[in-house]
């Protein structure tokens, strides 16, 4: 409705003046031509214009020649003849045809005085006018129709999009017939197709119908023979039954084997948890018995001080009695000699004092004689008395020093049965030593049959997964996309990826959060460890993307002790169990070698013991060719390695320190300090019991891979780019060998690799495996973990054989192989 108000309002005045003629088509056709002034020459001519074009409708038409002939009436053109109505132009309502327009141009201006120029100026103003009425006529003529030309411009603008939208319908329905008929034809064929169908159905059916009809005869002919036969099957059939019952025996049989299997395997299963019990159980029981060693090594070593020592206060106390006897000897022949001497004075005593009487007598002495002689014999008593109270003191020390003797010989008594009873002890005690060491060694026997035990059900390849904390750079804003189960079956074991949206699950047998310490992970590996002392190759490896902590686990952070790697760590083990080993007889040599696989080429990472020559270079300045050789007996040697005999840690971390600096490592988007080579640390054990004349000889391969990203995802170029395809082929190598093994295959690839090449004797099957998984966390590597996870899977489902433990009699050659 709008829309038709705007459209009146738009359409142009001459059509609402003319609307007797149609309101949208208009038959009048503008002028052709805009006449100027002097166009219009004619001034003052009468004259009746008429021509066959006209200009406007009829009714104007006749308007305006009605209104040109009272401009022409041939009167006097004055200012007062003007057009009769102005209404609604200036024109007053004039209009002028072709021919109007002609005669006024056309027209001649009349005088009857040719010097009349009033006359003539007057008639002239009057033509002016007049032609000024037509120009304006014309103009307001011009200005209808460019009004209209605008109408219908708007109409025909209308009229095009009406147009186009009807097109667009028309097009629409024009489709959708297509299509019905596209359909119907379809379905005409369809029909069609159906109808012959069923015109051959039907004759087939009659055919048919024909056919059972004599085969309805035939049937019949042979149903007698069906029925000799019927009796013959159901004879079979009775047979067929017997069979039948008889194989379901057998499948019952089968399924009670197969219980008894499932059983046989449940019971396995818990022997090995027994086994692992009892292995427990062994090492708190060797533990104890270590104590208990220890402890009576202790007490054995106090009782034996104790034992000398008293043994010393014995011979002390002997000393002391041989003194004393002396002493008493001494002091008894004093005694006697005093006693002697007293019998003497006393005799003399005696003989004076009969002299004495004599003179008393005999009164033929003196006085001062007497007096001389009762003297000596006062002095005589007094010696005498005197020695009898030396006599008495000597007899008192005679009692003393012989209680003391009696004394000292209880002692020397008691100390001698108090050392007969520390004898026995002692002899007690070594018998439970002996005792306690025979049962370590037994334990110690039992704990390396389970523990391979374990391994051997375990499955001798197995799998760790280990994922690294975010580091301070990486967003811990995102989603976290690695979780790990909390069911009771899958604790400790699984982990679970997101990556986009959808959630990947994997098991293996560990699986290391971000806040496990480096100590925990060693925890699980000593075991193996311990293998290679028991002289079993065993080979850690440790896979992954770069950046995702497989140098952290196997070297460590440097200058972190407690971050120590597990390299470091197995040595340490291998030290103090060598050391403990002692005291069962067994002594050990061990022998390192460190080399990288860098671009499909061996390098040395130790100093070469020939010191004048670079490690790298042959003795005439070429570049060493290191060549991998194995030998019929399975053992692995490369030409011109640098093999160093260490007998301490200190000496190992210092290798290492020196293999760390010479190793390959470069920069790739992904990590700063990428190691682009793989590093291969071997550790070669060989152990002799100088009391079981036992032998035995382990490998212990380390090995830390290259990063195994994706090209894309390194972001290489140029020499980068060439390692980047040296890695992956290397690692694509090693997986082609592990599942070729795991299937069983006739030809496994290990030549496809320098790496596989090596370390052939540790993966063909005789030797114990475990490979470590390294993930990182952050979000943007959600894509390479789960090309790792796979990977790690496919190798934990692998069986590669069963681990052979290298242990002889006889006696070998000093310098180890190498795997
Ligand atoms: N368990 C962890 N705890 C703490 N930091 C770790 C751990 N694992 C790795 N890192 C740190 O992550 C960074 C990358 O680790 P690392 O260099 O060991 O990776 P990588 O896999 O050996 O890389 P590349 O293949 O490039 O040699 C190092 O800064 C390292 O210290």
């Amino acid at each position: 409705m709008a829309s038709k108000a705007e459209e009146d309002q738009s359409r142009p005045p001459l059509q609402s003046q003319s609307n007797t003629a149609s309101s949208t088509t208009p038959t009048r056709s503008p002028p052709t031509k805009k006449y100027r002034a002097d166009e219009l020459g004619v001034i003052g001519k009468k004259r009746e214009i008429r021509g066959p074009r006209m200009v406007g409708t009829t009714t104007a038409r006749a308007r305006s020649r009605e209104a040109f002939s009272v401009v022409n009436s041939g009167q006097d053109l004055c200012p007062s003849s003007a057009p009769a109505s102005n209404a609604g132009s200036e024109c007053g309502g004039m209009e002028f045809s072709r021919e109007d327009v002609d005669a006024l141009l056309s027209e001649r201006p009349k005088s009857k005085n040719k010097f009349n120029y009033k006359e003539r100026c007057e008639n002239m103003q009057e033509y002016i006018k007049r032609l000024r009425l037509c120009i304006k006529w014309f103009q307001e003529l011009e200005d209808s129709f460019l009004q209209e030309q605008e109408r219908l411009r708007n109409a025909l603008n209308y009229v095009q999009q009406r147009l186009d939208e009807l097109e667009v319908s028309s097009q629409n329905k024009e489709e959708e017939l297509s299509s019905i008929i596209v359909e119907l034809r379809k379905n005409l064929a369809s029909a069609q197709e159906k109808l012959t169908k069923e015109q051959a159905d039907k004759l087939a059916a009659v055919d048919s119908l024909a056919k059972e009809s004599e085969g309805r005869l035939n049937s019949e002919r042979l149903q007698a023979s069906l029925s000799e036969d019927l009796a013959k099957a159901q004879q079979e059939l009775s047979s067929a039954n017997q069979r039948i019952s008889s194989i379901n025996d057998m499948y019952k049989r089968l399924q009670e084997y197969n219980t008894s299997l499932q059983q046989y395997n449940c019971k396995l299963q818990s022997d090995l948890s027994t086994a692992s019990e009892s292995l427990k159980k062994s090492e708190k029981d060797k533990a104890t018995f270590l104590e208990e060693l220890s402890a009576l090594r202790g007490h054995h070593n106090s009782l034996k001080e104790q034992f000398a020592s008293v043994k010393a206060s014995q011979d002390e106390a002997m000393k002391q009695k041989e003194v004393l006897s002396n002493e008493v000897v001494c002091l008894r022949g004093d005694l006697q000699q005093v006693r002697d001497e007293r019998d003497r004075h006393r005799g003399q005593v005696e003989d004076l004092s009969a002299e004495v009487v004599k003179y008393k007598e005999f009164t033929g002495k003196s006085c001062s004689e007497l007096d001389n002689l009762t003297l000596k014999s006062n002095e005589l008593e007094t010696k005498c008395l005197c020695q009898s109270e030396q006599i008495k003191i000597l007899q008192d020390r005679l009692m003393v020093a012989e209680t003391r003797l009696e004394a000292s010989d209880l002692s020397a008594l008691e100390t001698r049965a108090e050392s007969e009873e520390r004898k026995k002890l002692l002899s007690e005690l070594q018998i439970r030593l002996a005792d306690a060491e025979f049962k370590l060694i037994e334990g110690e026997k039992l704990r390396k049959k389970l523990h391979n035990t374990i391994l051997e059900l375990k499955g001798n390849i197995r799998v760790f997964c280990r994922v690294r904390p975010l580091l301070p750079d990486e967003s811990s804003s995102e989603a976290k996309v690695i979780s790990y189960p909390t069911s009771m079956e899958a604790l400790g074991r699984g982990i679970d990826l997101v990556q986009n949206g959808q959630k990947y699950s994997f098991t293996f047998d560990k699986v290391f959060m971000p806040d496990s310490l480096q100590e925990d992970v060693f925890v699980e590996i000593s075991q193996l460890v311990q293998s290679a002392l028991d002289g079993y190759k065993v080979c850690i490896f440790a896979y992954g993307q770069t950046g995702s902590g497989k140098t952290y686990t196997m070297m460590g952070r440097p200058g972190h002790v407690d971050e120590k790697g597990l390299i470091p760590r197995c040595l340490e083990q291998i030290f103090q169990t060598k050391q403990s080993l002692q005291s069962q007889g067994w002594k050990y040599e061990l022998q390192v070698s460190m080399l990288e696989i860098y671009n499909e080429s061996i390098r040395d990472l130790l100093p070469s013991n020939r010191s004048s020559t670079d490690s790298t270079r042959t003795e005439n300045g070429n570049a060493k060719q290191y060549a991998i050789k194995h030998d019929a007996s399975g053992n692995t040697h490369v030409s011109d390695l640098t093999v160093v005999d260490v007998r301490s840690t200190r000496e190992v971390s210092y290798l290492l320190n020196h293999a760390a600096h010479s190793r390959s490592v470069g920069k790739t988007q992904m990590n700063e300090h990428s190691s682009r080579s793989h590093f291969v640390f071997t550790l070669r054990i060989s152990g002799v019991n100088e009391s079981t004349e036992q032998q035995v000889q382990g490998i212990l391969n380390l090995i830390d891979l290259a990063g195994s990203e994706r090209l894309s995802k390194s972001g290489s170029t140029g020499d980068r780019l060439k390692e980047t395809q040296a890695i992956n082929k290397s690692l694509s190598s090693l997986s082609d060998v592990i599942f070729a093994l795991a299937k069983k295959e006739e030809h496994v690839p290990f030549r496809n690799s320098k790496l596989t090449y090596l370390l052939q004797p540790c993966l063909g099957g005789d030797s114990k495996t475990l490979m470590f998984v390294n993930l990182s966390p952050d979000p943007s590597s959600a894509g390479e973990s789960l090309c790792s996870l796979r990977f790690a899977a496919r190798v934990n489902a692998c069986e590669i054989g069963v681990p052979r433990r290298q242990i002889s009699t006889r006696s070998f050659d000093s310098r180890l192989s190498y795997g």
